[in-house]
């Protein structure tokens, strides 16, 4: 399925901890001249809507509350109803009074839910597309902060964009420590540097596979498979697999507490290649497979895929077990023709999901080799039932 998507309105995700320096992005964002067609879609947490006002002070006529309490939790029908009215509520003479959506999470929360009403809901994929996910980390506690919740390294793991806040607060083991401990998570997310929330919004807009300016998907960008690793290669014919984040990396890291289990410690940053096309149908059911036992598990998941008989290129994008529907790209981007899939899990191996696909794989080379055998027969049966 071809989906023509540039007409779609990006949305941006914004998310990060409590005090993490949302609201202070926003207020620096909605002041510069590239988001003044912008809409800010904020979610309130208690009932004084400080942030609505911190924002709507800025620019108030494109601010929409959404008052109903914890995004997470009521999300799925105020968004859809909050994203349908504003395309009305925000129009003049029949014209649209944005081309840009950014939704502010609470921090507390899990933005997975909202990215899979964002993937999943038909009106919202009729009118809209996900441009990406950025996510705020303090420089000063985030290590901490990753420590003790969940949501945060949850929050870190789905981000296309990490931006830094509080840069001038931290000192430089700190965020060193950090950075580093994030690239392990999440190597693919550019890590952005800030100062009272100013970082150019180019830096963080257009972080999804279409940007809004032009009508080529940049699937190299999008992926960033490169920073998971270097290709090791062989030419065997299963997966090779790239990752981040194995027990090595435990026993070293750069922490000092030996007896917190760190959640991040379960986060596992992959990348699989794989060299020949793959029959569509053994494809889905790998993926089925995986998706339906692990999906829980599975925060991010990523790929450029070869499917045998069809010259273009196929996009998968999950987050859990929900996909966003299927892209076919008009071309390959490269010269580059190998199915290439990078994985985000907690608590999974990357050999655990490498031994499946190579299953998968090797029932494909026998499915080939009984094709190859029938042909050679001639249509003749074999006998051999
Ligand atoms: N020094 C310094 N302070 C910052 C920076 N960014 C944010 N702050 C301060 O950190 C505090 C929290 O920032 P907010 O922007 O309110 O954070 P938030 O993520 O919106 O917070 P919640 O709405 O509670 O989730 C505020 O006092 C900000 O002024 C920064 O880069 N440097």
């Amino acid at each position: 399925m071809t989906q023509e998507t540039p007409a779609l309105i990006p949305i941006s995700l914004l998310t990060g901890f409590l005090g993490s320096g949302k609201t202070t992005l926003l207020n620096y964002l909605v002041a510069q001249p590239e988001l003044k067609d912008t809409l800010v879609i904020i979610n309130e947490f208690g009932e004084i809507g400080l942030d609505h006002l911190l924002v709507a002070h800025s620019q108030d006529d494109i601010v929409v509350e959404m008052s109903s309490g914890c995004l997470c939790c009521t999300i799925r029908g105020d968004l859809k109803k909050t994203l349908k009215d504003i395309t009305w509520r925000f129009a003049e003479g029949g014209k649209r009074k944005f081309n840009r959506v950014i939704i502010e999470t609470t921090g507390l929360a899990s933005p997975i839910p909202i990215l899979h009403t964002l993937m999943t809901d038909n009106f919202i994929a009729s009118k809209y597309r996900l441009d990406g996910v950025i996510t705020t980390i303090d420089a000063v506690n985030g290590n901490q902060t990753l420590d003790n919740h969940i949501e945060a390294v949850q929050q870190a793991a789905v981000a296309d964009r990490l931006l830094l806040t509080k840069s001038d607060l931290a000192d430089a083991a700190t965020l060193k420590n950090l950075q580093a401990r994030l690239a392990q998570m999440n190597p693919s997310a550019e890590q952005i540097l800030s100062q009272q929330g100013q970082v150019s919004p180019q830096k963080l807009l257009d972080a999804g596979l279409f940007k809004a300016t032009e009508k080529t998907p940049d699937v190299e960008r999008w992926l960033n498979e490169e920073s998971y690793a270097q290709p090791a290669h062989d030419h065997h014919g299963h997966a090779h697999g790239h990752h981040h984040g194995h027990e090595h990396d435990h026993k070293h890291a750069t922490h000092s507490h030996e007896d917190v289990n760190r959640h991040d410690d379960h986060i596992r940053a992959f990348c699989f290649s794989f060299d020949h096309p793959i029959e569509p149908h053994l494809f889905d059911e790998w993926l089925s497979l995986l998706v339906g036992f692990k999906g829980q598990n599975i925060l991010r998941i990523k790929g450029i895929i070869n499917l045998a008989g069809d010259d273009k290129p196929t996009v998968i994008h999950g987050v859990q077990h929900i996909f966003h529907p299927t892209v076919t790209l008009p071309a390959w981007p490269s010269e580059d023709r190998r199915t290439r899939i990078v994985f985000i899990t907690k608590d999974i191996e990357r050999s655990t999901i490498e031994r499946s696909f190579t299953a998968f794989m090797q029932a494909q080379a026998i499915e080939q080799e009984q094709k190859a055998q029938r042909a050679q027969d001639g249509g003749k049966p074999s006998g051999a039932w």
